[in-house]
């Protein structure tokens, strides 16, 4: 071990480039740190959206492709990918579990019940797989289809939940098929915190019509005073003034998403709640529930990455970051392998009760930093992996203030990190995993207006050298895939051969 030469890996979520103007916090914040750190020749700029990561071309980057990507040393194709793919080959009309879901129902007059992210964002899902689930749902003369519409605010812009209904009702036109029965607001029905009561009632709502009542979709969109993100869970009501929507025995419930972390809670919640009642589940894509949920499509091999390569060279990692970020630098980078492996430690940081990230727009990053000089003070460890999360976390609130002072405190704790690096002699990058508070207004010239979500932009990915080392400036595009074959350099070990990266320092 002695021959590793010790670093950290640092994931500024969420950093972004793009040149200063309207709407870019990272630009108009004062952050002496990383501006002297991305004028260094060692800093570039790195592919994080598109093809360059596994993602569709133009299509933003996300947490969950970034980090998958910057432990594999290889683009992955993500899961939105290979569902368009099925898609576009005509593989989902068909697939084989889905037809003989959708012809037990032609023959029983049940439901199909479609429960899923009503929105174009690409990051959790896309409104056309709905389109093509009502499509397939029409060509099986499956007798109703009730949608289960989870308004966004977060992938798109706020505000924008009316329009994505009206797509939705056009679909249901255009297909001949489906009316939508609930609209619930995403902080409900997409909870990853283990809020249970958020849960339960997005989940009451679809199982049994229970909450607010509306005679038209658009209706719930008033509930939602502090966004389409917060729309109350609300139910769609028929001529009879009952409910459209509850589940009923020999029903089929499909969960539309693509992307499992934030909809495997509900998805579970509904799998033990309907346990009961026969009911059929799938999913178009794989999750990580705790239920055996059949997925239309499987997840691409993630694994051969970093994680891999430590554990066959026999080197330890901590991995340090906020709750809203620790599977990304755990299970995502990892490859999507669950449980740490045997010379791997985690840190999580969790904040206490529900946190206002506009007012607190610090978050735990103290507590983050502290962790991060813990394990870099120690000789048993070659690699601390960290998410600092503020710039993300905060930009997806759309607030650009809070979102500069996000980036201020990550300046302050990037300055604090560089203290520490070279105090214990380490090297340390930094990279962002995709852009966001880059940009934090959307849409052309009068309309353009608060947005929260992510981006196509390059992201910063610098080295700052171990003490008394230099930094080459590297040549060439950089992107996602090249950091851990860097970080692999950087320890003095080669690549692992499925990485497809190049080192950049
Ligand atoms: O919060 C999330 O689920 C997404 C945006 O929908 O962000 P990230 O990819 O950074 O986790
Ligand atoms: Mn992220
Ligand atoms: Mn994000």
């Amino acid at each position: 071990m002695s021959a590793v030469r010790p670093g950290i890996l640092l994931v500024l979520d969420g950093w972004g480039h793009a040149e200063p103007g309207e709407g870019n916090a990272l630009a108009a914040a004062d952050t002496p740190c990383l501006d002297r750190l991305r004028a260094t020749p060692a800093a570039v700029l790195a592919e994080a959206s598109g093809s360059a990561v596994g993602l569709l071309p133009g299509t933003v980057g996300n947490s969950e492709i970034g980090h998958i990507v910057i432990g594999a040393g290889r683009p992955v194709p993500y899961d939105s990918v290979l569902v368009e793919e099925r898609i576009d080959t005509g593989g989902l009309r068909s697939h084989e579990i889905l037809g003989a879901a959708l012809t037990g129902l032609a023959a029983t007059g049940g439901s199909l019940h479609l429960i899923g992210l009503a929105s174009d964002g690409m990051i959790h899902s896309h409104v056309r797989h709905l389109r093509e689930l009502l499509r397939i749902a029409a060509l099986f003369a499956v007798p109703a289809v009730r949608i289960h519409a989870i308004t966004d605010g977060r992938d798109v812009a706020d505000g924008t939940a009316a329009h994505h209904l009206a797509t939705v009702g056009g679909y249901t036109a255009e297909a001949g098929v489906g009316s939508i029965a609930t609209v619930i607001g995403r902080g409900y029905a997409l909870d990853k915190s283990g809020d249970l009561a958020l849960t339960e009632r997005a989940a009451r709502a679809i199982e049994d019509g229970t909450g607010h009542r509306i005679g038209k979709p658009e209706e719930a969109l008033a509930t939602g005073g502090s966004g389409d993100e917060w729309v109350e869970p609300c139910v769609v009501t028929g001529a009879d003034g009952q409910p459209l929507g509850p589940v009923r025995d020999g029903d089929v419930v499909l969960f539309t998403n693509f992307r499992s972390d934030r909809v495997q809670q509900l998805a579970d919640r509904l799998h033990s709640g309907l346990a009961g009642r026969g009911v059929t589940f799938l999913s178009l894509a794989q999750y990580d529930t705790e239920a055996p949920i059949p997925a239309l499509v499987h997840r691409a091999d993630a694994g051969g990455g970093l994680a891999d390569r430590l554990a066959e060279c026999g080197v330890r990692s901590v991995r340090i970051a906020e709750a809203e970020k620790f599977e990304h630098v755990t299970y995502y980078l990892n490859g999507r392998k669950a449980g740490p492996a045997p010379l791997e430690e985690h840190v999580r940081i969790a904040a206490a009760g529900r946190p206002d990230h506009r007012a607190a727009p610090e978050m735990n990053i103290g507590r983050v930093t502290e962790a991060i000089g813990a394990a870099a003070r120690r000789d048993d460890v070659p690699l601390v992996v960290a998410n600092l999360a503020n710039i993300d976390v905060v930009g997806h609130t759309g607030e650009y203030a809070a979102t500069v002072r996000a980036a201020e405190h990550t300046d302050r704790a990037v300055a604090a990190l560089c203290r520490i690096a070279s105090e214990t002699g380490r090297w340390m990058v930094l990279v962002g995993d995709h852009g966001n508070a880059e940009k934090m207004l959307a849409g052309a010239g009068g309309a353009s207006r608060p947005y929260g979500g992510h981006t196509t932009n390059p992201v910063p990915a610098v080295l700052v050298p171990a003490p008394g080392r230099e930094a080459a400036p590297p040549t060439g595009t950089a992107t996602l895939a090249d950091i851990a074959p860097s970080v692999l350099s950087l320890l003095g070990l080669g690549p692992a051969p499925a990485m497809t990266g190049r080192a950049l320092w």
